[in-house]
């Protein structure tokens, strides 16, 4: 069994779950250490095992497993690393991510963002940047994984239009999803994100490019210095959101920091994804008819109550999702109907015109 020092381990954000998946990993050799990955690079990995951060490789047989579940190492994975006689660290073993965010990619391939997150901080700028309907599907795409967002607006002290934009964002979203203005530079956004920064949690930042995501980790890691905490996943000192990274910060959490995400495709089935539209869902129990599909029917609960973008943007993703759900085969098979369906249109209009 792989030896586990919980009370060090967890100021890199071991939970009691993770530590319990961890003890059934078997230990191939007497070298092998429990550590988090804190930052990746292409195929290679700087793991931390509480003491000491060091670049690790997987070991083919690893890649290879993880392949063919569509799976992939990613930044907060929890990992078994041994040392060989060259002092060569290797990854041997992964346990199993209590949550994971994925996205597809344009390929269809499924991409890990991050594993082992409780709390996702939804980065947007209350200036150019600000709109509501990505947000909805960011927080779409992480409630699918098990993950809590929290809306973080940042610029809040440069942005004329802040108070409209507040106000915006939490009247159409449902109470239970925190919207948190903040000015990203001042010390006094620590205390706002409080609650979401106990020792053992673990954070990731998304957003798009230029929101203020590292300005955000920068703040919140920032006064670990001041407490004597240690700041990893960049030892120079300076910021760099090309590759993913793992902070810790002076309230005993950490944070991981992503480059910016504009577009994603969620990785979920269609019922997964309503889940974080659940007004919408609880609403629908009131209209008149059962199979109401919200579009004008008289006696919609929905329509009456739902702000009109919002359920847009729902039947949207929705759409999306269910697109996203068809085999490969399927999507052939439709493109083809849809090509018939073109073809015999402009056959109908040269026809016309002849
Ligand atoms: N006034 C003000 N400026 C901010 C705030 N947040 C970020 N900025 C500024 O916005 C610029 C972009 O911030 P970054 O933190 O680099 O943005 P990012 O999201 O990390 O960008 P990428 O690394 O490209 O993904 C910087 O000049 C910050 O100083 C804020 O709340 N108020
Ligand atoms: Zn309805």
């Amino acid at each position: 069994m792989i030896d586990i020092e919980f009370e060090t381990l967890q100021a890199l954000g071991l939970s009691p779950l993770i530590a319990s998946r961890a003890a059934q990993l078997g230990a191939h050799e007497p070298t092998s250490r429990l550590a988090r990955v804190i930052e990746s690079q292409r195929d290679c990995f700087t793991v931390h095992d509480g003491h000491a951060e060091r670049l690790a490789r997987a070991l083919p047989r690893l890649v290879q497993q993880l392949q063919a579940g569509a799976q992939a190492l990613t930044i907060g994975d929890w990992v078994s690393v041994q040392t060989d006689a060259h002092e060569q660290a290797w990854i041997a073993d992964r346990v199993d991510p209590v949550t994971q965010i994925a996205r597809r990619a344009n390929d269809g391939r499924r991409q890990p963002l991050a594993s082992n997150v409780d709390t996702a901080l939804l980065v947007m700028g209350l200036d150019a940047d600000f709109n509501a309907r990505r947000m909805e599907r960011y927080i779409a795409m992480v409630t699918a994984c098990g993950v809590t967002p929290v809306v973080v607006l940042t610029k809040r002290d440069i942005s004329p239009d802040a108070q409209a934009r507040i106000a915006e964002m939490s009247g159409r979203l449902p109470p239970t999803v925190p919207v948190l203005p903040v000015n990203g530079l001042s010390p006094e956004t620590c205390a706002d994100l409080d609650a979401w920064m106990r020792p053992g949690q673990t954070l990731v930042v998304l957003g798009s490019s230029g929101v203020g995501k590292s300005t955000l980790i920068n703040t919140l890691a920032g006064a670990a210095q001041a407490t004597g905490g240690v700041r990893m996943g960049d030892g120079r000192g300076r910021h760099t959101t090309t590759a993913r990274s793992l902070h810790r910060t002076a309230l005993g959490a950490c944070i991981i920091d992503t480059p910016g995400l504009r577009t994603f495709r969620p990785d979920a089935d269609a019922r997964t994804l309503a889940s974080s539209f659940d007004d919408i869902q609880s609403l629908a129990t009131h209209c008149r008819f059962r199979d109401c599909h919200h579009e004008g029917e008289p006696g919609c609960a929905v329509v009456a109550h739902v702000d009109p973008d919002r359920l847009d943007n729902y039947k949207k993703l929705m759409r999306d999702a269910q697109r996203g759900e068809l085999t490969a085969l399927e999507r052939i098979a439709l493109r083809g109907k849809w090509k018939a369906i073109g073809k015999a249109g402009s056959q109908r209009a040269r026809d016309k015109r002849s």
